[in-house]
C-alpha cells in the first residue's frame, strides 16, 4: 500500500516492475546512466555497510548498477516463487539487489518477533519515498509512508483515537446498515435473474461507500460515490505502470513524459474529485453547522479530524494535499484489502458446505427466523470468527507487509541489515508454514476454536505481541491500525450475508483457489456463485 494509494500492497517491495516489452527502452536507460553509477554502484557493492563483524543476508549474484536484473521483469507476486526457491538455498533471510540498494526478505516468524515487536523502535521506519510516491503521498505526509517520527505519530494517533476508537466505530452502525442494504438489494436483484453473480464487484462498492462515509460524513449520492470509486480505481489499476517511472526519474522524464502527464493528471483527477468533499466539510465547520454528537444524524469524519490536526515539527496545519493524501490513504487502505478478503472467506464457505451449515446452526442458535444480526450478535459467535482468522491466515490479502527500513545499520539474527536498504516480511509464508499449522493449506475454522468452544485452540492473538504465528496485518508498531474496524467490517459482512442468502457453487464449477496479484492479492477466477434470498 506508496504513493496515496501507500497501501498497495503491489507496491510492498518497492520495486519498479517492468514489463518485457519496455525492455528495451530499459537497457539504453541502464546504457545512459551506467557511467556515471558504476563508481558508486561498485563502491556500495563492495561495502554496503560500515559494520565489519556482519555480513548482508545471502542472495543471487548481481549486476553492477542494475543489481538482481530479474526483478525488473517482475511483478512482487512473481518474485514471491523467487524467493521461496531461494530460500531452500540460502535460508531464511534473503538479499536481493534493487539497483545498489540491498532488499532483505525475512521468512522466519521468530526473526519477525525479534524485529518487529522485540526491537520495534530499531525497525519501524519507512523508506525515502520513490518520485511517484513522493508526489503522491505529499512528500510522505501520510501514515503508511511517514518516517517513524512526530509527524507519524501524530497521523497514527489522530486516526486510531478520533476514528478508529470502538466507541467511535459503534456510533457508524447506522453506516454499516445502510451499505448491507444496498449490497441486500444488488445480490437479491442479480438473483431475481437466475444468473450465478459474480460477487467482487458489489463487496468492493459496499466496502468503499463504508468508508467513504466514514472519512466525509455525509451520505453521499450513489453516482458521486461511483465517481470517486472510478478516479481511484484508475490510479490503482496503473500504479505498476506508474511504478516504472521511477526507475530513473530524470530519463524517464525524457523517454516516458506521456505517461509522467498521465500520472500528473491521476493526480489532478484525484484533487478534483476530493477537495470539493473536504471544502464542504471545512465551511460547514465554520459555519458550526455540523450538528453536535449529541444529535441523532451527527457522525464525526475523518476529514474533520484532520482539519483540527497540526503538525508538531512543522507547526502548522495540514495543506488540502495533504488532507487529499490521507484521505486517499484512508480509502484505498479500507477497501480492497478488506473487500478481497471477504471473497476469499465466502468461497471458501461456497466450497465446503458443512462449514457453512455449521456457521449457519452457530447464527441460528443466536438469531431468531426474520430477526436481524445486530453488531453486539457477532460476540456471541465463535465459530464465525474463527472462520475468518482462517481466511486471514490461509489467503491474506497482502503477501508482504509494507517495506520497513532501519535509521541506523543493525543486526538481526546473524545477519547485517543496512540502513541504505529495506526489509520485508513474507506474511503468506508465515500463515502457511506446517511448523506452526498442521496441514496449513487446508481451510479449518476449529483450529481457532478455544477448548471451550468444542475447539483445541487457545485465545488467538492476532497482534503477535508475545509469538508471531501469523502475520495478516504486520506486527509491532507499524502493525494495521484498521484492524479492529477490518474484523467488525468481516464478521458483519460474513454473518448477514450466510444470514439472509443461500449460496450455491454454479453446477459442475470446482471453485479455484488460486491466486492473482492485483492490488491485493485476489482470487485469479473471481467467486461466482448462485445466490437466493433464503427462505424461512
Ligand atoms: C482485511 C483488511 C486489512 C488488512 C489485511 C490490512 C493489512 C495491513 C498490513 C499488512 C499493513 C502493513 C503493516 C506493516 O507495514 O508492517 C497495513 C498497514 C496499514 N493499514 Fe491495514 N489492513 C486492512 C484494513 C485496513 C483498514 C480498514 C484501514 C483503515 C481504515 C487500514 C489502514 C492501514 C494504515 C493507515 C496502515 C499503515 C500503518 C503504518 O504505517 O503505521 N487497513 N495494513
Amino acid at each position: 500500500m506508496e504513493d496515496q494509494f501507500a497501501y498497495k500492497v503491489n507496491s510492498l517491495l518497492s520495486l519498479p516492475s517492468l514489463c518485457l516489452a519496455e525492455m528495451e527502452t530499459w537497457f539504453f536507460i541502464v546504457l545512459t546512466i551506467s557511467v556515471s553509477l558504476i563508481l558508486k554502484a561498485i563502491f556500495n557493492l563492495f561495502s554496503p555497510s560500515k559494520n565489519l563483524t556482519h555480513t548482508l543476508p545471502p542472495g543471487p549474484s548481481t549486476f553492477p548498477v542494475i543489481g538482481n536484473i530479474f526483478l525488473f521483469t517482475k511483478s512482487s507476486f512473481q518474485i514471491e516463487p523467487i524467493l521461496r526457491n531461494l530460500r531452500q538455498k540460502h535460508g531464511s533471510m534473503i538479499t536481493l539487489f534493487v539497483g545498489s540498494r540491498p532488499a532483505i526478505f525475512v521468512f522466519d516468524r521468530t526473526l519477525a518477533h525479534q524485529a518487529l515487536v522485540q526491537s520495534g523502535a530499531l525497525f519501524s521506519d519507512r523508506p525515502k519515498a520513490l518520485p511517484t510516491s513522493k508526489i503522491a503521498t505529499s512528500n510522505q505526509h501520510n501514515i503508511s509512508s511517514a518516517p517513524y517520527g512526530p509527524n507519524w505519530r501524530v497521523f497514527r494517533r489522530n486516526l486510531t483515537s478520533e476514528i478508529l476508537h470502538p466507541s467511535r466505530i459503534k456510533s457508524y452502525s447506522h453506516a454499516r446498515k445502510w451499505v448491507l442494504d444496498i449490497l441486500f438489494d444488488e445480490l437479491q436483484s442479480k438473483a431475481k435473474t437466475g444468473e450465478p453473480v459474480q460477487v467482487v464487484t458489489h463487496f468492493q462498492y459496499a466496502m468503499f461507500c463504508l468508508l467513504v462515509l466514514m472519512c466525509f460524513g455525509d451520505k453521499l449520492c450513489q453516482e458521486q460515490i461511483k465517481e470517486i470509486e472510478h478516479v481511484l480505481r484508475k490510479g490503482l489499476l496503473n500504479f505498476v505502470r506508474f511504478n516504472t517511472l521511477n526507475f530513473w526519474p530524470r530519463v524517464t522524464k525524457v523517454l516516458l513524459r506521456k505517461r509522467w502527464q498521465e500520472f500528473l493528471q491521476q493526480r489532478k483527477d484525484e484533487e478534483a474529485v476530493l477537495v470539493p468533499l473536504i471544502r464542504a466539510r471545512k465551511k460547514a465547520k465554520e459555519e458550526k453547522s455540523i450538528m453536535k454528537e449529541s444529535d441523532g444524524d451527527y457522525v464525526l469524519a475523518y476529514v474533520d479530524t484532520l482539519l483540527d490536526l497540526e503538525l508538531p515539527e512543522e507547526k502548522r496545519k495540514l495543506e488540502e494535499g495533504e488532507i487529499v493524501s490521507l484521505a486517499t490513504e484512508f480509502l484505498a487502505a479500507g477497501t480492497d484489502t478488506t473487500s478481497t478478503a471477504l471473497q476469499w472467506v465466502m468461497a471458501n464457505l461456497v466450497k465446503y458446505p458443512h462449514i457453512r451449515d455449521k456457521l449457519l446452526l452457530e447464527i441460528k442458535g443466536v438469531v431468531r427466523d426474520g430477526e436481524e444480526i445486530e453488531e453486539d450478535d457477532l460476540q456471541k459467535m465463535p465459530y464465525l470468527k474463527a472462520v475468518i482468522l482462517e481466511g486471514l491466515r490461509r489467503h491474506p490479502p497482502g503477501h508482504f507487509v509494507l517495506p520497513h527500513c532501519v535509521k541506523e545499520d543493525t543486526v538481526l539474527g546473524e545477519y547485517l541489515v543496512p540502513k541504505n536498504g529495506t526489509i520485508n516480511f513474507m506474511v503468506a509464508e508465515m500463515g502457511r508454514d506446517p511448523k506452526a499449522w498442521e496441514d496449513p493449506m487446508a481451510f479449518k475454522p476449529e483450529r481457532f476454536l478455544k477448548s471451550e468452544d468444542g475447539g483445541s485452540g487457545e485465545v488467538f492473538d492476532i497482534t503477535g505481541s508475545r509469538e508471531v504465528k501469523m502475520m495478516p496485518f504486520g506486527v509491532g508498531r507499524r502493525i494495521c491500525p484498521g484492524l479492529g474496524l477490518a474484523l467488525l467490517h468481516l464478521e458483519y459482512f460474513v454473518a448477514n450475508l450466510i444470514w439472509k442468502f443461500e449460496w450455491k457453487a454454479m453446477d459442475g464449477d470446482e471453485i479455484s483457489l488460486e491466486e492473482k496479484q492485483e492490488f491485493t492479492v485476489v482470487m485469479k477466477n473471481p467467486l461466482r456463485a448462485h445466490v437466493s434470498p433464503r427462505k424461512r
